[in-house]
């Protein structure tokens, strides 16, 4: 049985408005789609139609789903203005969110009470490696959590979390993640320039042990440690550079440090 197309409305397609797009573009998904956003241009022939302002969108348009992907200082007078725009139409519409920190209650208060599913995506999604943290709301009806779970899938891996506090972790483990490891891309790439490498060799060499590391991490069972374990020769130069990475002042403080800052960032967004 083939179920009937639902209709999304992508309300805002940057950074990570056109990853989702684009995943959910090339997946089987049955969608109609519907994208606002005052830039967006989508690729040729793409079968999404572009509205540019709010007050392009028909007043009698009524969306299954409303993707809110718009920065979040934004979100809320954006949600209100969309609820003032299409009123009864988004009664029976739900909410999938990916901004960072702003709650289900902050959410459904403005926009007039719409039922709230929160994801915390991150950028991978651009080439279907994304990692999305998802949360529902106690009110959001099953079948309507189960597209809010598929629309993530296709862009990546999900994982459901039992409390919304938990996507705060999610945000600063997984959603900010990618920035990290592309920060110690960028290091290394230095690092190897300051050794006396060219800048082409350095960056080479650095973007491409990323990436090896990153499908090992992926392909193989063995544990992140383990891993580790398997480079470093007992005497030898990894464990030379990890005896200044692990010091406990070094790696272990500063990424807990950094991941709290991030979480706490996440909550404060929430207030
Ligand atoms: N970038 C990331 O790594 C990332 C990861 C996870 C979650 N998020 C969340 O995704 C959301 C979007 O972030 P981003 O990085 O894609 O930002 P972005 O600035 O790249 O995209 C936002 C888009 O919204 C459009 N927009 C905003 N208000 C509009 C309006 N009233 N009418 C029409 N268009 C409008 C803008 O034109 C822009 O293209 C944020 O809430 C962020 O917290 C981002
Ligand atoms: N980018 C967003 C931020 O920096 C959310 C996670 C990744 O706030």
């Amino acid at each position: 049985m083939t179920s009937s197309p639902n209709t999304i409305l992508l309300a805002g397609c940057g950074h990570m408005g056109s990853a989702l797009l684009h995943g959910w573009l090339k997946s089987k998904l049955p969608l109609r789609l519907y994208v606002l956003d005052r830039h967006y241009q989508p690729p040729a022939g793409a079968p999404v139609t572009v509205w540019r302002t709010l007050a392009d969108i028909p007043e009698d348009f009524r969306p299954d789903m409303v993707v809110l992907a718009v920065k979040p200082k934004g979100a809320d007078a954006f949600l209100e203005a969309l609820h003032e725009r299409l009123g009864r139409g988004l009664s029976h519409a739900t909410l999938l969110s990916v901004a960072a920190g702003r709650s289900c209650a902050n959410l459904a208060k403005a926009s007039g009470g719409m039922a709230v599913v929160r994801a915390m995506p991150n950028t991978p999604a651009a080439i279907g490696a994304g990692t999305t943290g998802l949360y529902s709301a106690p009110d959001v009806p099953p079948a309507r959590a189960a597209l809010a779970a598929q629309l993530m899938k296709a862009v990546g891996a999900v994982v459901e979390v039992p409390h919304e506090n938990d996507l705060a972790a999610v945000t600063a483990i997984s959603g900010s993640g990618p920035a990290y490891v592309f920060l110690l891309a960028e290091l290394l790439e230095k690092a190897g320039q300051h050794l006396g490498l060219n800048a082409e060799t350095a960056k080479l060499l650095a973007r491409n042990t990323v990436y090896g590391a990153g499908e090992m991490l992926h392909e193989d069972p063995l544990s992140a440690e383990q891993l580790r374990r398997n480079v470093t020769s007992p005497g030898g130069t990894t464990e030379a550079a990890l005896k200044v990475f692990m010091a406990p002042d070094a790696w272990p403080a500063t990424v807990e440090r950094a991941t709290e800052a991030a979480a706490h960032r996440a909550d404060e967004l929430s207030q």
